[in-house]
């Protein structure tokens, strides 16, 4: 076996990109109400115009704003009012000059109204008339019709992760159902004579299978489902039945462990066992998860995750979340926070390093303290809020450095 070739983070993006981006991923129709948090599958764009019609958004009346200009207390304007506008009914009638209409809050105005006075605005001298003090111009108080949404709009682009505004959106449109993106399916594969999982007597030398149980709730987060999570022996025939299964019932196979150089570690040749291209990637200038191989078989990705849960869990979030971003198309849109690094750290130069922080809020601004520890300790990730990139190029952070921190 080869040692590792390794390449960059991006250069393993890129690839990542031109294999699998597009793998056909089910799609399925939903009503909007079983939505959140799916992924839509085609564009929304509007039939119609929200509102439909122009709305007041107070109670008050409706005026030509030219009747109010040059009106005040000394000098009122007087105007006949017409009646009343019922909610949920259509206006027929038209205002002339010197003429209103009463209009409840949400309440249809009529085509030939340009805006409308709140009622504490306005004397009411008799149930016909009323008299105006102040000046108010053209649309005050007033949404037009297709102001919140134009017929033909755009309104929710295919990979649009549905939030509970996006679902309001879909209300108002009238759309009942959405095709969504089935979840993408992964199998879990943990190799490893050391591993057991947790229903196992924890006899000495044995590993409880962390990036098992890690990694199935990092999948159940970016929206994918697990059709198999399953601890093999360190043996060739066990891990390439196990992978064949995955390839044959899932979207993308994960391994974790032996993905290293060792004299156990299968997952490079059972990958190059199948047919297809085989490894594309062992070995990635990142800190943790440099021995990370990445592979096709049968068309479909099967990753070598490291064994060490730090680093199993980073390449995750590095690359297989990128990679389900990418092929249904969603708006990377994550969160990150501005913080002051609290020390000077050193870095390793030639590798992307991902240090992990956490952060303290004192007086309004957030301090990130670098957290150290092995890949192979858990709590190393439990204890940090989130990381820190640093490039290939440099040689680390100074203290007081503005830094961006990525959250887990
Ligand atoms: N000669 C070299 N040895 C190693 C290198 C190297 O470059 N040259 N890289 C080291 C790095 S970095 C890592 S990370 C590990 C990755 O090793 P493997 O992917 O082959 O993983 P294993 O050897 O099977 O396991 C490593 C470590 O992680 C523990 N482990 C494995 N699976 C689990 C699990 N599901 N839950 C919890 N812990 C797990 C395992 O017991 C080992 O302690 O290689 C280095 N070696
Ligand atoms: O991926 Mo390794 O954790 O750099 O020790």
């Amino acid at each position: 076996m080869d040692f590792f070739n390794v390449m960059s983070v991006d250069e393993v993006k890129d690839i990542l990109v031109k294999n699998f981006k597009n793998i056909k991923i089910e799609t399925e129709k939903v009503s909007i109400l079983d939505s959140y948090e799916k992924v839509l599958s085609k564009d929304i764009i509007s039939q119609i115009n929200v509102p439909e019609f122009n709305r007041s958004t107070v109670d008050g009346y409706a005026i030509k704003s030219k009747d109010s200009h040059g009106c005040s207390d000394f000098m009122p304007s007087f105007l006949d009012v017409l009646g009343e506008v019922r909610m949920g009914e259509a206006v027929n009638i038209d205002i002339n000059n010197g003429q209103c209409i009463y209009v409840p809050t949400g309440g249809m105005i009529p085509k030939s109204s340009d805006c409308v006075i709140m009622i504490e605005h306005v004397e009411k001298l008799d149930e016909n008339t009323i008299a105006i003090h102040k000046p108010i111009s053209t649309g005050e108080n007033v949404v037009y019709k297709g102001d919140d949404i134009k017929e033909n709009e755009k309104v929710l682009s295919k990979g649009t992760k549905i939030t509970s505004q996006d679902i309001g959106v879909l209300a108002a449109l009238g759309v009942n159902e959405v095709e969504i993106y089935k979840p993408i399916k992964f199998t879990i594969i943990s190799s490893g004579d050391e591993i057991i999982d947790l229903d196992e007597k924890l006899e000495f030398g044995k590993i409880r299978d962390i990036n098992g149980y890690a990694l199935y709730s990092l999948i159940k987060n970016l929206g994918g489902s697990i059709v198999k999570r399953t601890i093999v022996k360190d043996k060739y025939d066990l891990l390439r039945d196990e992978v064949l299964n995955g390839i044959n019932s899932s979207d993308i196979v994960l391994i974790s462990g032996g993905s290293s150089v060792g004299t156990k570690d299968y997952t490079y040749d059972v990958i190059n066992s199948f047919d297809g291209q085989g490894v594309l990637v062992h070995g990635i200038s990142l800190k943790p998860g440099k021995p990370t191989i990445i592979g096709e078989c049968q068309n479909k990705p099967v990753i070598g995750l490291p064994g060490h849960p730090v680093s199993a869990i980073i390449v995750f979030k590095i690359f297989i979340e990128y990679l389900v971003n990418e092929i249904l198309d969603i708006n990377i849109n994550k969160y990150t926070v501005s913080a002051i690094i609290d020390k000077n750290l050193h870095s390793s130069p030639g590798k992307r390093t991902y240090q992990m922080v956490s952060l303290e809020e004192v007086d309004n601004k957030y301090y990130a303290r670098p957290m150290f520890g092995k890949s192979s300790m858990i709590t190393l990730l439990s204890k940090s809020c989130g990381y820190v990139i640093i490039d290939e190029n440099c040689e680390g952070l100074y203290k007081e450095q503005e830094v961006k921190v990525h959250l887990l």
